[in-house]
């Protein structure tokens, strides 16, 4: 199977436990690894029959505007499914940063892998 790629989508949410965290939006970064068959797309040079990463990331955009999660657990579960779901992706893996959350890290997050057939 193949992969298209989204890497470090700046994605302006509400996201934190904490009550301070619940009054503001931050940013989270995301990298995406989407499995498909790239072959039909390209032999027809054709956009319609792959995995459009533009509309991908404006959905992206659309649901970290449209909730407010506690967890990035949380935001990474919910948009590896609505993702799946809505563009009928079979495998994914996700990668979820939060800068800055640690001072200490460069960020902290988590990974996950969704779907079957990779
Ligand atoms: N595993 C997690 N640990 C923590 C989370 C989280 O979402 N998952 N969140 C926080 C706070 O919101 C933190 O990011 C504030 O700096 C703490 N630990």
């Amino acid at each position: 199977m193949d992969l298209v790629l989204i890497e470090a989508l700046k994605v302006d949410t509400v996201i934190g436990v904490y009550d301070w965290e619940r009054t503001l939006t931050q940013t989270l970064v995301l990298d995406l690894e989407l499995a498909t068959d790239i072959r039909p797309a390209a032999a027809a040079d054709d956009l319609t029959q792959t995995l459009d990463y533009a509309a991908i990331s404006e959905r992206i955009a659309k649901f970290g505007a449209q909730h407010g999660f506690e967890l990035v657990e949380t935001f990474a579960e919910r948009l590896a499914e609505t993702l799946r779901q809505e563009f009928a992706i079979p495998w994914l893996r996700l990668t979820l940063r939060k800068p800055g959350a640690v001072p200490a890290a460069d960020a902290v997050g988590v990974r996950i892998e969704r779907g079957a057939g990779h």
